[in-house]
């Protein structure tokens, strides 16, 4: 398994290395998921790779409405104005996947929208809700952070493997999350939560088990689109 002590950045010592470490075995066991070693190798069967994506945009969607709360849950226009830019690219990424892979997978943009959210997604979006419904912009942004965060670390890792060949199935997807932009946004989110977040214990069990939660789910989203979750009983 891989040993993430050492390569995972975030400064030593603040909320977020803290936050890190007690998730550090969940976020190891994502680089040698099934699923992601194929992603990265590019042996990974079409019809995971599709039911991924169809359940990424129905994600996406959501994580949306998620970033435009962390706008209103906010009084300081710098981090509003970044929650209302993170909204927009999401929602944009979301739109760029429903045109690209509809032309691609041959399904209209309706059929996409019409996909149902698996038992996984549909959880880990009900989590993400929840914590806006009830929560602080500390956790708000604690319950995306790990989404933003394992995504980049996961890029650089398959581009620390070795460049993916042009005819990799899945090069554009491994060049977009290994883009130094897209590493931003988690080093933006960790800055800004060390330091808004306040200092008591209570605050900083709260975010531990929203974080812990929302590392789980990202493991689990992998393990969705490998297994083909379905929804059961299944009823024809
Ligand atoms: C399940 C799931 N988790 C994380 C991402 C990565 N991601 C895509 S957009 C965005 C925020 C910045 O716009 C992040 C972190 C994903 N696609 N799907």
């Amino acid at each position: 398994m891989l040993d993430l002590s050492k390569r995972v950045g975030a400064e030593p010592g603040t909320l977020c290395d803290r936050l890190f470490q007690n998730s550090r075995s969940i976020w190891e066991r994502q680089f040698d998921h099934p699923f992601v070693e194929a992603l990265g190798n590019g042996s990974l069967p079409r019809e995971n790779f599709e039911f991924y994506i169809l359940q990424d945009a129905r994600f996406l969607e959501q994580l949306t409405k998620i970033f435009a709360a962390g706008a209103i849950a906010s009084d300081e226009p710098a981090v509003m104005e970044k929650m209302c830019q993170l909204a927009l690219d999401t929602i944009r990424v979301e739109r760029e996947l429903h045109e690209t892979f509809a032309r691609e997978f041959g399904l209209t943009i309706a059929q996409m929208e019409a996909t149902p959210l698996a038992p996984t997604n549909y959880a880990y979006t009900r989590h993400l809700l929840s914590v806006v419904n009830n929560g602080t912009l500390p956790e708000i942004i604690t319950a995306t952070l790990p989404c933003a965060w394992i995504y980049a670390e996961i890029g650089k890792h398959f581009v620390s493997l070795g460049d993916p060949p042009a005819d990799h199935p899945y090069r554009n997807w491994i060049q977009t999350y290994a883009d130094p932009s897209f590493e931003e946004v988690g080093t933006w989110l960790r800055t800004t939560l060390n330091r808004i977040t306040p200092e008591d214990e209570k605050t900083f069990r709260r975010l531990d088990e929203i974080f812990t939660i929302s590392s789980r789910y990202e493991w689990m989203f992998w393990e969705m689109a490998w297994t083909l979750e379905a929804w059961k009983p299944q009823i024809s």
